[in-house]
């Protein structure tokens, strides 16, 4: 399988060792063949980060311990995730960081990129419009939509704000698999709407509300409230105010947890 990393500017093209086909297609766009735990998904993320900084730093292999440490869970537990995906390193020597790299990219379904619309460009949406970590990435913001006048044909990293009744030709046009919604919760459902009405299948909401999507398309919401109230917790529980075990009541589970938690629980 060859992976096309399509326009992302900083990493360079790696082919993979793996014939087509053989038993890679387990979390990939087209449908699982063998299921990947959503914990796994989140942790393959961030072990795609470690690879990453591996291949730029011209590293060739890398050993279990070493991936797991950078990544912050244990070797086994690493091990496990990567058997999830078919991938296996060579007693004594690691994990071959190019193959691995292509292999973990076309598990996430990273083998092309994603364009990405970001609808409410106030406070929030204007910084997320403006980082530039999205792209190298694979995620490149193509589309920014507003209602402000004020903003709306302002330009923030070369893209220019259109007005948010554009939503469904502006997507099409430009291709748009990934919707970030960052308007006041008032508005979200609204504009998650168009968004799925344009095709968008993957919406990523900041707004606090609980957007209602049909069946085919992902919500996935970031609360950084819920990651300190999450944060909290642990800090008291290390002061002994809170029970070392059994339910946590008055704060909401976060929708999956991060490897670090995954470490430290
Ligand atoms: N999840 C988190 O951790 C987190 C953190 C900060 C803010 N937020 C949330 O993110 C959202 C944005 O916060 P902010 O501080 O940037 O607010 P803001 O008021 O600065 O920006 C909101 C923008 O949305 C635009 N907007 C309003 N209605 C719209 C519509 N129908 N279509 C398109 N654009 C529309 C506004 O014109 C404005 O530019 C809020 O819902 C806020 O609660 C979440």
């Amino acid at each position: 399988m060859t992976v096309d990393r399509g326009t992302r500017p900083t990493r360079r093209a790696v082919p993979s060792t793996r014939p087509p086909g053989e038993g890679l297609a387990t979390a990939d766009a087209g449908g699982a063949a063998r299921p990947v735990p959503a914990a796994t998904v989140a942790r393959l993320a961030v072990y795609l980060r470690v690879l990453t900084t591996l291949l730029d730093e011209g590293r060739t292999v890398v050993s279990s311990e070493e991936l797991a440490a950078a990544a912050g869970v244990n070797s086994a537990k690493l091990r496990k995730d990567l058997s999830h995906i078919g991938s296996s390193g060579v007693r004594g020597v690691g994990y071959e960081v190019s193959r691995l790299t292509a292999e973990v990219e076309a598990t996430l379904g990273l083998t092309q990129p994603h364009a990405v619309a970001l609808v409410g460009v106030g406070n929030l949406g204007h910084a997320l419009a403006g980082y530039g970590g999205f792209a190298q990435r694979g995620f490149p913001v193509a589309a920014l939509f507003d209602v402000d006048p004020a903003l709306v044909g302002t330009e923030i990293g070369g893209v220019e704000v259109v007005h948010a009744s554009e939503i469904p030709r502006v997507c099409a046009e430009r291709g748009v698999t990934i919707g970030v919604v960052a308007t006041p919760a008032r508005a979200a459902q609204e504009v998650c709407d168009h968004l799925v009405a344009a095709g968008v299948r993957s919406i990523l909401n900041f707004a606090p509300t609980v957007l209602a999507v049909p069946a085919g398309v992902e919500v996935r919401k970031v609360d950084l409230a819920v990651e300190m109230q999450v944060l909290s917790f642990h800090v008291a529980r290390r002061h002994g105010s809170v029970p070392a075990a059994g339910p946590v009541t008055g704060t909401t589970a976060p929708t999956a947890p991060t490897p670090r938690e995954a470490v430290t629980r």
